[in-house]
């Protein structure tokens, strides 16, 4: 039976890890620092629209990895800026009878286009998720997920392109984990429509009144767009899905609020930046083609100072970054 190792005790991963409990597949939560403990020690509150449970999870500490084994297949969910040095450190383990862990599957959980090229350079095979988990993580042993009446929409495939029984199986488990999933031959132009929404995740870190920050989710995503374009992508349309997502949303009272997705929380929690790889992305793209992403650029920048300065969501002026964006060349 597949073993799965979930490196990353937030809002994806532990919420995998719940998920994986209850379905009866076997696995692992490999977390740090406060969260692991919290877990190890007292369980994850994992709240889902119909209810909260305390949930014992099997874990490990980074520090002190479990034994790998030949059918493990490891489920990155860290954050981007964190994938260089967990994959540094989760490639070249032991494997029990010999090899190490490079050879293992690792799937990349990430939202941007950046980590699978990074888990590449050592592992030799990885798939990608493009996932919809409305998770939130903002509170040491608790986990909230939004999504109803599954979890969440989850796209995996063979990177950087294909399928084999490996990505299948995989696929299978997620479906048994309670998701809605659906595997893809080519997951990266899921992974670029993703980042269309992405990019705007760092609106949600300035004041803002309600018509500019609609006007600025736009310009962030319509340029994504064109620099995506430009740079050889072709983002996925929704009306390509197989499976069908028509019954699913984001449940009233879940806990989860508008306004308040992945990258909010980083910053609601004092933990690093993740914009360098979303905007961050975009910027690069652009610079690579002779284009120019002012938007992207002046929202990376307003966040990564926000960031330098300690500072909480909601303590700029949206507007100041819009106008940043006007003296932005390239
Ligand atoms: N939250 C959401 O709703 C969604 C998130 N995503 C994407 O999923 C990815 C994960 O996001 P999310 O779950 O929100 O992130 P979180 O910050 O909630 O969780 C990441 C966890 O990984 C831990 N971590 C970092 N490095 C290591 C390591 N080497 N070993 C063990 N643990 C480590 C972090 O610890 P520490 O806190 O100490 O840094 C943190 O607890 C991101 O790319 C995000 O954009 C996609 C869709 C939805
Ligand atoms: C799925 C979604 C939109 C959840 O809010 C997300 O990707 C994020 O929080 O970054």
């Amino acid at each position: 039976m597949t073993r799965y190792i979930i490196i990353g005790a937030g809002a994806v991963g532990a919420s995998l890890a719940a998920q994986f409990h209850a379905a009866g597949l076997a696995y692992i939560l490999v977390g740090r620092g406060r969260q692991i403990d919290h877990i190890a020690g007292h369980g994850l509150s994992y709240r889902r629209p119909d209810g909260q449970k305390t949930v014992r999870l099997t874990t490990a500490h980074a520090d002190t990895p479990p034994p790998l084994r030949p059918d493990d297949v490891l489920l990155l969910t860290v954050k981007t800026q964190d994938a260089e040095a967990a994959t540094a450190f989760w490639a070249w383990q032991p494997v029990e009878g010999g090899g190490v862990s490079a050879d293992l599957p690792l799937v990349t959980f990430q939202n941007g286009l950046a980590s699978e090229d990074i888990a590449l350079r050592r592992f030799s095979r990885v798939y990608a998720a493009s996932i919809k988990v409305p998770a939130r993580f903002t509170e040491i042993g608790e986990v909230v997920v939004g999504g109803a009446p599954q979890p969440g929409i989850i796209t995996l495939g063979r990177y950087p392109g294909g399928l084999d029984p490996t990505a299948k199986s995989i696929g299978t488990d997620l479906a048994a984990a309670g998701y809605l999933t659906e595997v893809s031959e080519d997951i990266r132009r899921w992974k670029a429509a993703k980042l269309l929404h992405n990019v705007t995740n760092v609106v949600e870190l300035f004041a803002n009144v309600n018509a500019r920050s609609q006007e600025a989710i736009a310009a962030l995503s319509g340029e994504a767009r064109v620099i995506l374009q430009a740079a050889g992508f072709d983002p996925a349309a929704e009306e390509e899905r197989r499976v069908d997502i028509s019954g699913w949303h984001v449940a009233e009272n879940s806990g989860i609020e508008r306004g308040q997705q992945s990258t909010w929380q980083s910053f609601a929690r004092g933990a690093s930046s993740e914009v360098d790889y979303l905007n961050g992305e975009i910027v690069r793209l652009a610079r690579l083609h002779g284009l120019a992403a002012p938007f992207n650029a002046a929202f990376q920048q307003a966040a990564a100072l926000l960031a330098r300065d300690g500072g909480k969501p909601g303590t700029v002026a949206l507007e100041a970054v819009l106008s940043l964006a006007m003296t932005i060349k390239g």
